[in-house]
C-alpha cells in the first residue's frame, strides 16, 4: 500500500477494534452519546467520506481504499509537513503523541486540509516557531523597566521643590504679601516709601541663625499673647529722634526702632529675631524701616510686634508744643 493509505487504514482498523456498542445509559435525553463518542463517530465518518470522495473515480470499486498515481505524488507532502511540525515540537509531546491514536481533525488527506490556506507547500515548517518565539521576549526583557524606573522618579520632586520654598521659622501669620505682590499692606498711614520696591533683595535663608530653646516664632506667639508688657511702657508715647536715639540697647538700655512711623521696643525680641540678635540691633535706637525692606519685605511686623508697640515717631517741632502733656492715650 502507498504510505498516503496508511493512516487512513490504520484509522479505521483502529475504530473499528476500538468500536463497542453503544451503551444506553450514556445517552443524554435526546438520545445521543457523550461528545467524544460522537466526535468518533463523525471522524470516521467523515474519514470515509473524503476516502470515497477521492476514489469515487476508481475504475474497481474496492472495500479498502488506494490512492492513484497523481495522489501519490502529493500526498507524501502532507504527513511530511506534519512530521516536521511535530518534531519542532517539544519532546515530551512526542510520547504523548503516540498514545494518541485518533487522528488529527481534520484529517490528513480531508478536503478541509486540503483547501486550507495554511499547510502551503511553499511555506517552509520552520517558520512557525520563528513566529512564537517574539512574544515570550517583550515579556520578560521589556516588563520590569516600566514598572520601577520613569513613574517612580517623577513621583518624587520634593527635594527640589523644596529648595524651591521661601525659608521660614515660623508660622504663616508672621508673614505679609509676597514680594512680587506688592509691599505689606497695613492700613493707610503706613504707606511705604516709593523707593522701597525697587530696593527689595531677593530673599535668600544665608542670614538665619540658630535660635536657642524656647524661642522659637511659637514661643514668640505664646509670649505675645501671655498679656505681659512687652512695650516696657503704661501708653503710648510720642518719640522725637532724640528719644529714639537714646533707645539704642547698649549699657542696659531698651532697644527701640521705628518701622514706618511706628516706634518699638524690640528688646524683648531680639532673642527670637530669625536672623540674629546683631541684626535686629543695627536698628536700635533709629529707623530700621530700609534695613528691613531690604532683608524680608513679606515679614509682617506689624503682627509680630504689635505688643511691643512704644508710640509713634514725631518730629522735634511737632513735640514741642505738647510736650507737656507727654501722653498720646487720645491717639487710641
Ligand atoms: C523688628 C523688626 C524685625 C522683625 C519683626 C524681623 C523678623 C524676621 C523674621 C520673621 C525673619 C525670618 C524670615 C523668614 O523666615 O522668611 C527674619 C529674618 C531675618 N532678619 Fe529680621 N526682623 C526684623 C528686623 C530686622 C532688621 C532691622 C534686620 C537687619 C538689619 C533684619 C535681618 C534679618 C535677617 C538677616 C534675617 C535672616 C535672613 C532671611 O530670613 O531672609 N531683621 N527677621
Amino acid at each position: 500500500r502507498p504510505p498516503s493509505t496508511w493512516l487512513a487504514f490504520i484509522t479505521r482498523a483502529w475504530h473499528s477494534a476500538t468500536r463497542t456498542i453503544p451503551d444506553k445509559s450514556q445517552k443524554d435525553e435526546k438520545g445521543r452519546n457523550d461528545p467524544a463518542e460522537q466526535l468518533q463517530v463523525e471522524l470516521q465518518a467523515q474519514t470515509k467520506r473524503d476516502i470515497d470522495d477521492k476514489h469515487s473515480s476508481s475504475p474497481s470499486p474496492q472495500t479498502t481504499p488506494k490512492a492513484s498515481p497523481q495522489d501519490t505524488q502529493n500526498a507524501p507532502a502532507v504527513p511530511t509537513f506534519t512530521l516536521n511540525e511535530h518534531e519542532n515540537s517539544d519532546d515530551d509531546d512526542e510520547e504523548e503523541e503516540d498514545n494518541l491514536p485518533p487522528p488529527s481533525f481534520p484529517a490528513l488527506n480531508s478536503a478541509q486540509r486540503a483547501s486550507a490556506p495554511t499547510p502551503s507547500f511553499s511555506m517552509p515548517p520552520p517558520t512557525k516557531p520563528n513566529l512564537m518565539a517574539p512574544p515570550s521576549r517583550p515579556t520578560t526583557s521589556l516588563m520590569p523597566p516600566p514598572r520601577v524606573a520613569p513613574s517612580n522618579l517623577r513621583a518624587l520632586p520634593n527635594s527640589s521643590t523644596q529648595s524651591m520654598r521661601v525659608p521660614t521659622t515660623g508660622p504663616l501669620p508672621n508673614r505679609g504679601p509676597l514680594p512680587n505682590r506688592g509691599p505689606p499692606v497695613s492700613n493707610g498711614s503706613l504707606a511705604l516709601p516709593p523707593s522701597a520696591g525697587s530696593t527689595v533683595k531677593t530673599p535668600n535663608a544665608r542670614g538665619k541663625v540658630l535660635l536657642s530653646p524656647g524661642h522659637s516664632p511659637l514661643d514668640w506667639a505664646n509670649l505675645q499673647r501671655s498679656g505681659e508688657n512687652l512695650s516696657g511702657v503704661d501708653s503710648l508715647v510720642r518719640v522725637t529722634p532724640a528719644m529714639l536715639k537714646e533707645k539704642n540697647g547698649r549699657k542696659g538700655k531698651p532697644a527701640w526702632s521705628s518701622y514706618q512711623g511706628k516706634v518699638y521696643n524690640v528688646t524683648p525680641y531680639l532673642p527670637f529675631h530669625p536672623g540674629g540678635e546683631g541684626e535686629l540691633r543695627r536698628a536700635a535706637g533709629k529707623d530700621g524701616t530700609k534695613l528691613f525692606m531690604e532683608v524680608h519685605p513679606w515679614v509682617n511686623w506689624e503682627n509680630m510686634l504689635g505688643d511691643c508697640m512704644v508710640g509713634i515717631l514725631v518730629s522735634e517741632e511737632q513735640e514741642a508744643p505738647k510736650a507737656a502733656e507727654g501722653s498720646l492715650d487720645d491717639m487710641d
